[in-house]
């Protein structure tokens, strides 16, 4: 509970009609959650006015309303402030309202189109094994603690954040590590959070259905390195084109990585297989058990903020040598009969299922490859036909599936995956929209020492149809899957 007034303190308020002086009991962004005493939050949306249920609430109890445009009609025991941009305000309330609890925690943030998940993970597991109680916001699930929360967005609303924030305050987290998406920068999920530290991974095509342009995309994310004050740190990858641009205009302290050119993290890969990377970094040689390329970047984006938030750097080194990624990311599976290698991973761009495939090639031999991956319904169409022709490029055998149509027919979403394709990479492709058919398929097509990669869901365990989530794990299947082939 909190005095509106001081609720109000930081915002900024362009008319308030009503009693100021007032108890409230809880914030809201959503309708459906009223209750006595409560504010809400009338904000537009990509599909629905949130002022459209300013009676709704209001019958439910809801006290004071935050909108942009006032009702006609006003109610005596009601308060409503109007303000210039009401998703700007949440963030910076709610921080209020839970008492600024990112001021008391080490809060990081890690931004790029892939890789956040990673690079949080990691970050959490190892300060965590330093000795500090740490908080996680991730796509995979969130942490307060080692309690578990699952995760609903890769970043949730700002309510949500600063209660989560709140919790893990109360928990006594001194850190937290924490994913920030490109949506939730644009819809100012992350307004009132103090951050300590910002981390950059990589930009390349993804969600060019909500940011139209990929350069609207770019100056999105580098908003965040914008909003960062001086006494935090960034940290960029300067081998990506757009690392240095991210931090043009940040006022944090700016610190660099690189596989490449001189950096304040420069790593070398000595050695990448199967069995993890051997890798220098700032002098010193050291081996992880992560695998792959994309893996020495984001090993170098976690030392660098380590290093950054004070810990010793071969302490630092020493645990993440012995450290495992988030679940479904380069998950690797030997068939009982050791005959075949399957691999889950998260990769959904096409960028991500260019590093993988490349990966498994680097490991060499006659391996053949048989990728199995599908395309997200209503999310962005243009990566379709290029994750489609860069699964071919780099397989001998693609097999189209779904991935979360959501509400399209999966059908249409294979034939915009395979509308690009070559004669001679269309040879490759068998399309099975039953993802279960699908992997079973892949499975019965392997030889001796061939690599099954299952890309696209990761460590989701859904399949996202017509509104529904239905059970479906790849890895249960696949598991499943090589079980019965070898029996
Ligand atoms: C496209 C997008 O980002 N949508 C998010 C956005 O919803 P929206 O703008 O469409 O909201 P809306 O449905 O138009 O409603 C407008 C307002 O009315 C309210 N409302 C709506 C209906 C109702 O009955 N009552 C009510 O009060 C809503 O709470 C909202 O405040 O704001 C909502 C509240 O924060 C989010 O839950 C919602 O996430 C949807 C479910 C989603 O799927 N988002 C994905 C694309 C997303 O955010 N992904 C990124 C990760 C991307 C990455 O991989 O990098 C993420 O951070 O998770
Ligand atoms: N640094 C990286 N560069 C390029 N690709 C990467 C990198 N790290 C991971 N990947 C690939 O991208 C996939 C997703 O990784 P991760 O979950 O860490 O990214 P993310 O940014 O959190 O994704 P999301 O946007 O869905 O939250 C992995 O499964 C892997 O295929
Ligand atoms: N965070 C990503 C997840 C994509 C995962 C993929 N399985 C899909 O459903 O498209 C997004 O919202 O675009
Ligand atoms: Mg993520």
């Amino acid at each position: 509970m909190k005095a509106l007034q001081e609720l109000l303190g930081n915002i900024k308020t362009l008319q308030i009609i009503g009693n100021n002086d007032m108890e409230v009991h809880g914030l809201i962004i959503d309708s459906r959650k009223a209750a006595n005493g409560f504010l809400f939050f009338a904000q537009k949306g990509t599909q629905t006015d949130g002022h459209t249920f300013i009676p709704q609430v209001i019958e439910a109890g809801v006290k004071v309303i935050i909108c942009e445009v006032l009702p006609q009609e006003q109610k005596a025991d009601v308060t409503y402030v109007k303000v210039e941009n009401v998703a700007a305000t949440i963030g910076p309330l709610a921080a209020a309202y839970f008492d600024y609890p990112s001021e008391d925690m080490k809060v990081v943030g890690v931004t790029g189109t892939n890789g956040k998940t990673t690079v949080a993970t990691l970050l959490y597991k190892l300060f965590q094994q330093l000795g500090h109680v740490c908080g996680l916001i991730s796509t995979v699930q969130n942490h307060i603690g080692d309690t578990i929360v699952a995760s609903t967005h890769t970043t949730p609303d700002a309510i949500s954040i600063q209660s989560l924030f709140r919790q893990m305050a109360d928990a006594g987290c001194s850190h937290v590590f924490m994913e920030v998406s490109s949506h939730a920068i644009h819809q100012h999920r992350i307004g009132g959070i103090d951050f300590d530290g910002g981390i950059f991974t990589n930009i390349t095509h993804d969600h060019l259905d909500y940011h139209a342009t990929f350069d609207e995309y770019i100056r999105v994310k580098k908003m965040f390195f914008d909003g960062l004050h001086k006494h935090a740190f960034a940290i960029t990858n300067v081998d990506d084109k757009r690392g240095l641009v991210m931090l043009q205009n940040t006022a944090a302290v700016r610190k660099t990585y690189s596989l490449r050119v001189p950096a304040d993290y420069k790593g070398k890969v000595l050695e990448n297989d199967l069995d993890g990377l051997q890798m220098n970094i700032n002098k010193v040689d050291v081996h992880f058990r992560l695998s792959g390329l994309f893996n020495a970047y984001n090993l170098l984006a976690v030392y660098g903020a380590a290093t950054m938030l004070g810990e010793d750097s071969m302490d630092v080194l020493a645990k993440l040598s012995d450290m495992r990624g988030a679940a479904g990311r380069f998950d690797t599976y030997r068939s009982p009969n050791e005959r075949v290698l399957g691999i889950i991973d998260y990769a959904h761009t096409p960028d991500a299922l260019l590093n993988v495939l490349a990966t498994i090639k680097q490991f060499g031999g006659e391996r053949q490859i048989i990728t199995v991956v599908g395309c997200g319904g209503d999310r962005d169409k243009t990566k379709r036909p290029i994750m489609a022709e860069v699964a071919c490029e780099h397989s001998n055998k693609v097999i189209l599936t779904s991935d979360n149509p959501r509400s399209e027919d999966p059908e249409v979403i294979l034939n915009e995956m395979e509308s690009g394709l070559s004669f001679a990479h269309k040879r490759k492709v068998i399309r099975i929209s039953d993802r279960r058919e699908a992997i079973k398929t892949a499975c019965s097509l392997a030889q001796e020492d061939d690599v099954i990669l299952v890309a696209g869901k990761g460590h989701e365990t859904y399949q996202e149809i017509k509104g529904v989530k239905h059970h479906f794990d790849d890895k249960e299947v696949l598991l499943e899957t090589f079980a019965l082939l070898e029996k």
